[in-house]
């Protein structure tokens, strides 16, 4: 047994502690704070300790050594809202309710062979993208394409996970894209009851955020509903099925997992998870590659070149398959090099210590919260040279991958909380991308150039571009 020591702490201010050292976004102000007090610190925020770690050691040690005692996940308001008090797999505590959960999505939702499955959905949705955008090209208008992105996913999630083409429920794709963004900043907003656990109810009621919570979760369960009422009108039985019939079938079986019977709550929670951790993220990702991408035409021509070197001659309505996009080398480090600077969760879903360890000689108790900075290690110059440039060559005889084993580079997490839909999301970067890629060249916007195409980070839990992404395609065989 070693003594007790306190990681080191900045110092805060009566009542509210480190909160106000926060800023509008967490993870670089966090990151500037780690460089003064290193890379294990602990904040009070509120009345919450809250420990980051900051570099990949330090994450090691929290994610692998160390996984078992932190975990869970902490009870927070928008969460526990959302997920129909802890019912779905990204926030609910570590228990078996949990593991047999993850155990069976892991199986039937986001098995490589679900991803087979959903091929010729994201193939379809595919298709009508360039065909829209081919006439964009033709009269070379902008093409905002982090609603492109969006509306993709969505198109493509909501076909596995309903069946249906979302245009044709009650929510229009405007309609859509705001109920997805809407619970997302519910998820990640600042609540006053996440850090003041007795008295913060009170300025969530004045701030009008319990509303806006009320009415995301009232919106969303009008939606599943909507979906559950279409699947249970009609005999689905013999078909392979989607996400909801599968779903579906474990209630009617009276499925038991942990402690209790598969109810419809189950279902909603499990279907938030996939609506708001499968569409968003793949779109972000692509969102940013494709800003970097325009930032830096060296590595746009490069990839294009890939692309189409390897694909052959640019045909209208060319698909590129699963097998031929896992040849894309450069495309792949262009991906992970996105990943590097603009991971989507950039100081990962927060954990709660459930049972204390040490960690570089400090000690970390029990009920703490916990956050890995991926964001800061990605700019850890230590490991990455120039770690502020856009250069995928970084990867070239460097066997740092993102699957949670290399703690340098960590978009999916690592341990057991980590990203059950992994392939799922990577094959779902890298179809798109290298279909608008091979497809189409892409300008920026006139009057716009390199150095003024803006960066931006807005806040939240997942990490996205502030400003939309405008481009103009252009047709290669064009003159
Ligand atoms: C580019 C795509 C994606 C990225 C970058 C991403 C990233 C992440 C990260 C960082 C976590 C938290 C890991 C941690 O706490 O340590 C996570 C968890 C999760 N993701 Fe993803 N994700 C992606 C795609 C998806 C998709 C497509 C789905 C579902 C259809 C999904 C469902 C989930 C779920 C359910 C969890 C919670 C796991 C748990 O707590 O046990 N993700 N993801």
């Amino acid at each position: 047994k070693r003594p007790w020591r306190q990681p080191p702490c900045p110092p805060g201010l009566p009542i509210i502690g480190n909160l106000h050292q926060l800023g509008e976004l967490p993870h670089q102000s966090l990151w500037t704070l780690s460089k003064k007090y290193g890379p294990v610190m602990l904040l009070k925020l509120g009345s919450v300790s809250t420990v980051i770690v900051s570099s990949p050691e330090t994450a090691k040690q929290v994610l692998k050594d160390y996984d078992l005692h932190c975990c869970s996940r902490p009870s927070l308001e928008g969460t526990r809202k959302l997920s129909y008090n802890y019912l779905d797999i990204a926030f609910s505590r570590f228990d078996d309710y949990w593991r047999e959960l993850r155990k069976l999505c892991v199986q039937k939702l986001f098995s490589a062979k679900r991803v087979k499955l959903i091929e010729p959905l994201k193939e379809e949705e595919m298709r009508k993208l360039i065909e829209s955008i081919t006439e964009s090209a033709s009269q070379k208008t902008l093409i905002n394409l982090s609603e492109k992105f969006l509306s993709l996913n969505a198109s493509v999630i909501c076909k596995a996970a309903f069946g249906v083409n979302f245009q044709t429920t009650v929510l229009n794709n405007e309609r859509f894209q705001d109920l997805v963004h809407e619970a997302l900043e519910m998820l990640g907003s600042f609540s006053a009851s996440d850090f003041f656990p007795h008295i913060g109810w009170i300025f969530d009621l004045f701030t009008g955020l319990h509303a806006r919570r009320e009415r995301s979760v009232r919106d969303l369960d009008a939606f599943y509903e909507q979906m559950i009422g279409l699947h249970l009108q009609k005999n689905r039985e013999s078909s392979e099925g989607d996400f909801l019939d599968l779903l579906l079938k474990l209630e009617k079986g009276e499925a038991v997992l942990g402690h209790g019977k598969f109810t419809r709550n189950h279902i909603k929670a499990i279907l938030m998870n996939i609506l708001l951790g499968g569409i968003n993220t793949s779109a972000i990702t692509m969102t940013w590659a494709m800003a970097e991408l325009a930032r830096n035409p060296r590595v746009m021509k490069k990839v294009q070149s890939e692309i189409r070197d390897q694909i052959g001659e640019n045909n209208k309505t060319r698909i590129i398959n699963l097998d031929e996009t896992n040849q894309l080398i450069y495309l792949k480090m262009v991906i992970k090099e996105t990943w590097r600077l603009h991971p989507v969760t950039p100081l990962l879903v927060p954990r709660e210590v459930t049972c204390g360890f040490q960690i570089n000689g400090y000690t970390i108790q029990p009920n703490t919260r916990l956050h890995v900075n991926v964001w800061a290690i990605g700019r850890d110059p230590r490991i990455w040279k120039n770690p502020e440039e856009f250069f995928p060559e970084r990867f070239i005889d460097c066997d740092i991958d993102v699957k949670g084993q290399d703690f340098e580079l960590l978009p999916f997490g690592s341990g057991r909380r980590i990203c059950p839909a992994m392939y799922m999301g990577i094959t779902t970067v890298e179809f798109g991308l290298a279909h608008l890629l091979y497809h189409f060249d892409w300008k920026l916007p006139e009057g716009m150039t390199v150095e003024n195409n803006d960066m931006d980070e807005a806040s939240g839990l997942t990490s996205h571009k502030k400003h939309d992404l405008l481009l103009v395609p252009v047709k290669p065989l064009d003159p």
